[in-house]
C-alpha cells in the first residue's frame, strides 16, 4: 500500500513506488490537468528592467552562408557583391560578406528571449552602426544589451516602454560588429494607473500636417551623381527628390515565421498563430527587421549601393501580417562628396507601406553610393 493520497509515493516500508499512471489522452482529464498546472513562463515583464542593467544574452549564433542567403533572397536583397566573389572583390571585400540587414536581424534575434519574448511591440530603433571590418560567414556572434531607460506608457497602462543599447560582438575577437538603440513596449506584470492617455491629448494638439512639395523629382539613375543632380534640380523649387519602387513582397510563412526563427528570435508574434489570434493584430506579424530589410531591398535595387553606413529614427507604425505586401517609397535627403573616387555619401528616408498604401515603417539611412565614373 502506498501513501499517495497524502502526496507521498512511498510505500509504508519507505520505498518509492511508481507514480500512479494517468490517462493523459482522456481529453477531459487532460483539460483539467492543464487548468491546474502552472506554466513555466518565458521572457521578462517590464518590472524586470532597471536603467543601467547589463544583460549578456545566452544564445549565440554562427552567421552562416545559409542564413545570410536565405535572409537576402527572401527580402529581395540581391546585390551581387553579397552573392558573387568577383563582385565582392571588386567592392573591396575578400569574399561575399554577411549582409548588414542579416547581421542586424541576427543581433536583435538573439536578444529576444531576454528582452521582448513576453510580448509587446517593437516601436523603433536608432543609431544602427557597423563599427568593425566587413563580417564574413562563419563568424560567431555574442550579444549584450544595456538598459538605457524605462518609462511608463501614459496611453497603455498594461505596458511600459524600455530602451536598450545592444552590441553584437565577434565572439572570438570581441570586436563590436553591430550596435544600436532599440525601444519596445513591454507588458507589465501589474498594470499601473496612468493619466489616461497622453497620446490622445498630444494628438489633439498636433499641428496641421505640412503640405507636400508641388513636385517630386526622380533621379535619372542609381549612381551618386544621379542623386546629387536630382537634388540640384529640386533645389530652390517647391520640390523633393522622392519616388516609389515597383517591387512588392507578399508576406508568407517563410518571411513571417521562418526568417525570424532562423535568427533565434523567439517572439511569439512571429510564429504562434494560436496566441496571436487573440491579439490586436489577430494573426502572426512580420518581424520588424524583415519588413524594413524588404523595403530597403526594394530601394537598393534602384541604386548602386557601395557600402551601408547606418540607420536612424526607425519606427514601426502598424502591423504587417501574412498576405500583406511590403512596398517602398524613398526620399533623398542629401548627397555629400567625401573626396573618395569610388563613392559619395547619400542620406535617404525610406518608408515601407502595405497594399492599402498605409506606412508600416519609416527610417533614415546613410549609405555610400558608387560614383558613375568609378
Ligand atoms: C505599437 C502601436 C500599436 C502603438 O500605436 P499607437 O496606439 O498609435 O500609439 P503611439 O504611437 O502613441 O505610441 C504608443 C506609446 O509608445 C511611444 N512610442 C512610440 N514609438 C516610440 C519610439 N520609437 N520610441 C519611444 N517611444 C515610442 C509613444 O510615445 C507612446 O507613449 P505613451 O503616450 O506614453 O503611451 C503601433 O505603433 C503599432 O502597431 N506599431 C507596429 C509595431 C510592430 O509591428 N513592430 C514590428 C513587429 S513586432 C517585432 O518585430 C517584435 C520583435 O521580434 C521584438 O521582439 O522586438
Amino acid at each position: 500500500m502506498t501513501r499517495e493520497s497524502q502526496g507521498d509515493s512511498r510505500t509504508e516500508s519507505g520505498e518509492r513506488s511508481e507514480p500512479r499512471s494517468i490517462d493523459w489522452t482522456d481529453t477531459e482529464t487532460f483539460a483539467r490537468a492543464l487548468d491546474r498546472a502552472d506554466t513555466r513562463e518565458k521572457g521578462n515583464y517590464f518590472e524586470a528592467f532597471a536603467e543601467g542593467d547589463l544583460i549578456e544574452h545566452d544564445p549565440g549564433l554562427t552567421l552562416t552562408q545559409w542564413g545570410n542567403e536565405a535572409w537576402m533572397s527572401q527580402t529581395l536583397n540581391h546585390d551581387p557583391a553579397y552573392w558573387r566573389t568577383d563582385a565582392a572583390r571588386e567592392r573591396g571585400f575578400d569574399e561575399p560578406p554577411v549582409h548588414p540587414d542579416y547581421l542586424t536581424a541576427a543581433t536583435l534575434g538573439i536578444t529576444v528571449e531576454d528582452l521582448s519574448e513576453k510580448g509587446g511591440y517593437f516601436l523603433g530603433r536608432t543609431d544602427v552602426r557597423y563599427p568593425g571590418a566587413p563580417v564574413y560567414t562563419g563568424t560567431e556572434l555574442r550579444v549584450e544589451s544595456e538598459v538605457v531607460s524605462t518609462a511608463t506608457s501614459s496611453s497603455r497602462p498594461e505596458y511600459g516602454i524600455v530602451t536598450w543599447r545592444t552590441r553584437g560582438r565577434d565572439a572570438e575577437t570581441d570586436d563590436v560588429l553591430c550596435s544600436y538603440e532599440r525601444t519596445n513596449m513591454i507588458p507589465r506584470r501589474e498594470p499601473v494607473a496612468t493619466d489616461g492617455g497622453g497620446g490622445s491629448a498630444a494628438a489633439a494638439e498636433e499641428p496641421d500636417e505640412p503640405d507636400l512639395p508641388s513636385e517630386f523629382v526622380t533621379p535619372d539613375g542609381g549612381a551618386f551623381e544621379d542623386f546629387r543632380e536630382a537634388l540640384e534640380r529640386a533645389d530652390d523649387r517647391d520640390a523633393a527628390v522622392a519616388y516609389r519602387h515597383e517591387r512588392g513582397r507578399t508576406q508568407d510563412d517563410t518571411t513571417v515565421a521562418g526568417l525570424p526563427l532562423a535568427t533565434l528570435n523567439t517572439a511569439k508574434q512571429h510564429h504562434n498563430a494560436d496566441v496571436m489570434a487573440n491579439s490586436p493584430s489577430g494573426d502572426i506579424v512580420t518581424y520588424g527587421d524583415v519588413t524594413r530589410s524588404t523595403a530597403l531591398g526594394h530601394a537598393r535595387s534602384d541604386e548602386d549601393t557601395y557600402r551601408e553606413v547606418g540607420f536612424d529614427d526607425e519606427q514601426f507604425h502598424t502591423f504587417v501580417t501574412p498576405g500583406d505586401t511590403v512596398y517602398a517609397f524613398t526620399r533623398v535627403l542629401e548627397a555629400e562628396e567625401t573626396g573618395r573616387d569610388e563613392a559619395g555619401t547619400v542620406r535617404f528616408e525610406h518608408i515601407a507601406f502595405n497594399q492599402d498604401e498605409t506606412p508600416v515603417y519609416s527610417g533614415t539611412r546613410t549609405a555610400e553610393i558608387r560614383k558613375r565614373s568609378s
